[in-house]
């Protein structure tokens, strides 16, 4: 595979299976640094899936390193639009990999990766992060309430997941809010209810499948996997299946995925996904330590739904009927949580369990040292505007104020830990694209050329 990243362009580094088998092998000796840190990243941000606790531990890493970002104009790129490489800040269209000047992608996006390939080299690290339907339903109700026209009309998310279709209409108003927001984020196209064109353009991305109408081929045309470097490798078998159908459309889209991204973490599992983040791309633990962000009031008891083993009925029908209405996200978070503990196996799960236990002792030690009260408080406390997380949704965002009568080193130190994301990205954006001093029009009139030009 390392002749692959010298390769140019999408078409032949991301091949199914094999640039991701690599990547997943973790190292052996833990102790004994024998890596280079990985610092050319493309993070997928889904939404309401612990993704802003994952994107301050990347605004952390590339701001003390000096890293570029490759940020939006504003806090998205064009979201929900699939991402386009014109929408990053400073872009110029680039050939070769090694001349593009960004480390790291983060911010939301519609994954789109012909035109993140655009941006980032074909050897960067793409990760994301998924989470139970159930508990992001719950998250996404609520912040989206007045968002998402489905949610909008019903009374309560129980009412909503016990007949969607009563205020669900697809195409309406931020309604992919209101189901499958994961699948919708990874840039995924609904499967086949509607059939699929047999000629199919040379495109890495599923999306640009030509979709047609159900009345158009017969099942036995439905599908061919895109013309791409894919096809220089055996197809899986069910590609050529005649019965393709929507379970064989939602395998291929998560083979797909499984040969673009390195690792997709599991927001129930983030400390697990935390430690092989940090093994995968060759990391500190101190590097990927950090409190989480974004949280609402009143959701801990939604946080973990899988793991609760004593939900209530009521609890237990909303959790079933939720996962059921996004199917396709459940279908995503099995494979993905899966794949996690494959991976946690082959890391080793005693080894992981004292990472973990390492991770967090970390985590209690700084939240004792950075935080008033130690942890995230409602945001009628917080009154430093730097640390005021964004207020959206029907339920308050939490945040965090820092100790009084801290170093400055510390001070630092447990801002940047406690920086919201929208207020990080600013600051990063002032950083990479300082403000240019505008003088008044008569003195620079009097500047030399070689300046004003
Ligand atoms: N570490 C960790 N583990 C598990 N869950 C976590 C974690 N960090 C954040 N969260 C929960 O994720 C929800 C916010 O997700 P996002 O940051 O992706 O939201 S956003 O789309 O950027 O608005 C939000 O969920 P709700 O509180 O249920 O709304 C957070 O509580």
């Amino acid at each position: 595979m390392a002749g692959d990243r010298t390769l140019p362009f999408f078409s032949l580094s991301r091949l199914p299976g094999l640039q991701l088998r690599q990547s997943w092998v973790p190292s052996l000796r833990p102790t004994v640094k024998s890596c280079l840190p990985r610092q050319r990243l493309v993070f997928l941000k889904t939404h309401k899936s612990g993704s802003s606790s994952v994107l301050n531990l990347l605004h952390r890493y590339g701001d003390q390193r000096g890293l570029r970002f490759a940020l939006p104009a504003h806090y998205q790129f064009g979201y929900p639009k699939l991402f386009q490489a014109s929408k990053v800040k400073g872009y110029h269209p680039q050939s070769s990999d090694t001349k593009k000047p960004f480390h790291i992608l983060c911010h939301h996006m519609r994954f789109n990766l012909k035109e993140v390939l655009q941006v980032m080299p074909s050897d960067s690290f793409f990760f994301s992060i998924v989470r139970d339907p159930a508990a992001l339903a719950r998250s996404a109700f609520s912040y989206y309430k007045s968002t998402s026209s489905a949610f909008r009309k019903a009374p309560s998310l129980a009412a909503f997941l016990s007949s969607p279709r009563a205020f669900y209409r697809p195409g309406d108003r931020g309604n992919y809010y209101a189901r499958n927001l994961l699948w919708f984020d990874f840039g995924l196209p609904s499967p086949p209810e509607t059939k699929v064109s047999p000629h199919l353009p040379r495109d890495p991305n599923p999306l640009q499948l030509h979709i047609v109408p159900s009345s158009g081929a017969g099942p036995g045309t439905l599908f061919q996997p895109m013309t791409t470097a894919a096809n220089r490798h055996e197809q899986p078998a069910s590609f050529g299946s005649s019965d393709f159908g929507p379970s064989t459309f939602i395998q291929w889209a998560l083979a797909w995925l499984d040969s673009v991204f390195d690792l997709v973490m599991v927001a129930e599992y983030f400390d697990e996904s935390l430690v092989l983040l940090a093994d995968a791309l060759c990391w500190s633990l101190d590097d990927v330590v950090g409190f989480m962000h974004n949280a609402q009031a009143g959701s801990e008891q939604r946080l973990s739904t899988v793991k609760q083993s004593m939900v209530k009925g009521e609890e237990q029908q909303l959790t079933a009927r939720a996962r059921a209405w996004n199917n396709l996200d459940w279908a995503l978070y099995t494979h993905f949580n899966r794949s996690l503990w494959a991976r946690i196996q082959q890391y080793g799960q005693h080894r992981l369990q004292r990472a973990v236990a390492e991770l967090r002792a970390r985590r209690d030690a700084l939240a004792k040292r950075c935080l008033m009260g130690g942890k995230a408080l409602d945001p009628k406390y917080i009154t430093d505007k730097k640390l005021r997380p964004f207020q959206f949704g029907s339920a308050k965002v939490l945040g965090y104020v820092l100790q009084n009568g801290l170093s400055q080193k510390d001070r630092e130190e447990c801002e940047r830990l406690a920086t919201p994301e929208l207020q990080y990205k600013d600051k990063l954006d002032a950083k990479q694209f300082p403000p240019t001093v505008s003088l008044p029009l008569k003195t620079s009139r009097l500047l030399p050329h070689w300046i004003t030009n």
